[in-house]
């Protein structure tokens, strides 16, 4: 879900109140577009051109009454669902009296000075985020689909109309997760319960929960239907909907319910990303940047047991002398070269091959679908790079152990690695920086 611009149109008489929110909030919500007017008649013209996600006023403008301006924002066409804030000197009783009338959403004592009215407006937002989003709809009415689709696309969202069941779910199947073709996917569905084809919304509702396995956080739905027994509603909820609107639709409800299913969408992406975070962060060796020896032996069984992986091969890589380096150097200078040989090992590497950190200044590599023949000249290659490398301004060399189940077919990944190390230690002892297998 990409995040856009908050529009805020900020009206105020005094040029020097516009100058000082203009400030601050441009250090404080730097993702906001901001509009400055100096009058009522001045914030007209600027309705007329855009769509905004907030509008605040002062109470009193040089050329017109703010409670004047909030009502004709809710006689406009396209604006009559904007919140409005209104700003004052103080709570006056004409601003509680007549100010919900005329629309306003909230009003700002602007005796609480302007870095409060700027914290306001944050928690405004926060609270009532633009829509962003793209929602799969699916509606067989032409009249209340164009109307529908004209509501969404003006609030910001991006929709993908559908008549019937069946495109929704080919459409689905194209953007499910692992598809390489994949688009964006969908953020939501929006459906009507009863469609004119062979299946219903609750046939496409079934589809979502059981074919492809969305849970309620991971693909929301919400069911427009027209006016129904609870018994119906019941139903809906049973069919996997997270909510439903009745027809005719009405523009805030329809979006405060589109509102609060992207949220759920959003905090279950959010969630997503950091358990994939966490995963990678515990799976990760901190120094080298290469997967640390726990995940190694914990996915390195299955690497080998994949079927589409054999032959399997293995190297392991030890610096040599770095004991020395480490001595005369200083340990920052051994760790140092370690994070840039683990940083070469990462970058040389093609997709599907697992580099690990196997022990202090020793590195593990399983190479998939790889012969002994071709991993002695991949293991060739890293160790040349790695002299050529000159990490922390020193020649570093390292000696190489090649085993590969092309060989030793039976072997699992504890036998192929002690291979690989028994060849290692022949490498060490017949004059280091080679490759022995
Ligand atoms: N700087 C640094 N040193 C480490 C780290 N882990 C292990 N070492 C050091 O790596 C050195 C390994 O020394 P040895 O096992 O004797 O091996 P060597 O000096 O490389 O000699 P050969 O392997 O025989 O060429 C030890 O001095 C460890 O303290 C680390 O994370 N950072």
């Amino acid at each position: 879900m990409s995040r856009k611009l908050t529009r805020i149109l900020v009206i105020d008489g005094s040029e020097v109140a516009r100058t000082i929110i203009s400030r601050i909030l441009d250090e404080e919500m730097p993702r906001t577009q901001l509009t400055l007017c100096g009058s009522g008649r001045e914030a007209q013209a600027r309705l007329e051109e855009q769509h905004y996600d907030l509008i605040t006023t002062a109470l009193l403008l040089p050329d017109m009454d703010g409670l004047d301006l909030c009502r004709q924002v809710r006689a406009h066409p396209s604006h009559h669902h904007t919140p409005v804030i209104v700003v004052s000197g103080d709570a006056n009783e004409r601003l509680l009296q007549e100010g919900f009338a005329a629309g306003v959403t909230d009003y700002f004592d602007k005796s609480l000075g302007y870095q409060a009215f700027v914290e306001f407006i944050k928690g405004f937002t926060q609270r009532n985020p633009g829509l962003v989003g793209r929602v799969l709809y699916v509606e067989d009415s032409p009249t209340t689909a164009r109307h529908t689709l004209k509501l969404l696309e003006h609030h910001g969202l991006q929709v993908v109309h559908t008549t019937t069941a069946e495109e929704a779910i080919e459409l689905l199947q194209h953007n499910a997760p692992g598809n390489p073709e994949a688009d964006a996917g969908f953020d939501i569905v929006m459906t009507d319960f009863f469609l004119k084809g062979a299946m219903t919304g609750g046939d496409l509702l079934h589809a979502i929960r059981s074919k492809f396995r969305f849970t309620q956080q991971e693909m929301p739905v919400l069911v427009l239907t027209t006016a129904e027994s609870p018994d119906r509603q019941v139903e809906v909820f049973h069919a996997g909907a997270n909510d439903f609107v009745q027809k005719p639709i009405v523009e805030e409800i329809l979006l405060a319910r589109v509102r609060s299913l992207l949220l759920i969408k959003q905090q279950f992406t959010a969630l997503k990303l950091q358990a994939e975070e966490m995963r990678l962060l515990a799976t990760t060796d901190s120094l080298t940047g290469v997967r640390n020896k726990c995940y190694l032996l914990r996915q390195g069984a299955g690497f080998l047991e994949d079927r589409r992986n054999q032959p399997v091969a293995a190297l392991l890589l030890d610096i040599d002398h770095f004991k020395r380096l480490n001595d005369s150097h200083g340990h920052l200078t051994g760790d140092q070269v370690l994070e840039e040989v683990g940083a070469l090992l990462n970058a040389s590497v093609r997709e599907g091959t697992l580099v690990a950190r196997f022990g202090g200044e020793e590195f593990a590599v399983l190479l998939p679908r790889c012969r002994l023949e071709e991993a002695q000249a991949r293991a060739e290659e890293l160790r040349a790079g790695i002299e050529a490398l000159r990490p922390a301004s020193h020649i570093i060399t390292v000696s190489v152990g090649v085993a590969s189940t092309e060989t030793c077919p039976d072997a699992d990944l504890t036998a192929l690695l002690d291979l690989a190390d028994r060849a290692l230690y022949t490498a060490k002892e017949t004059g280091r920086n080679r490759v022995c297998a």
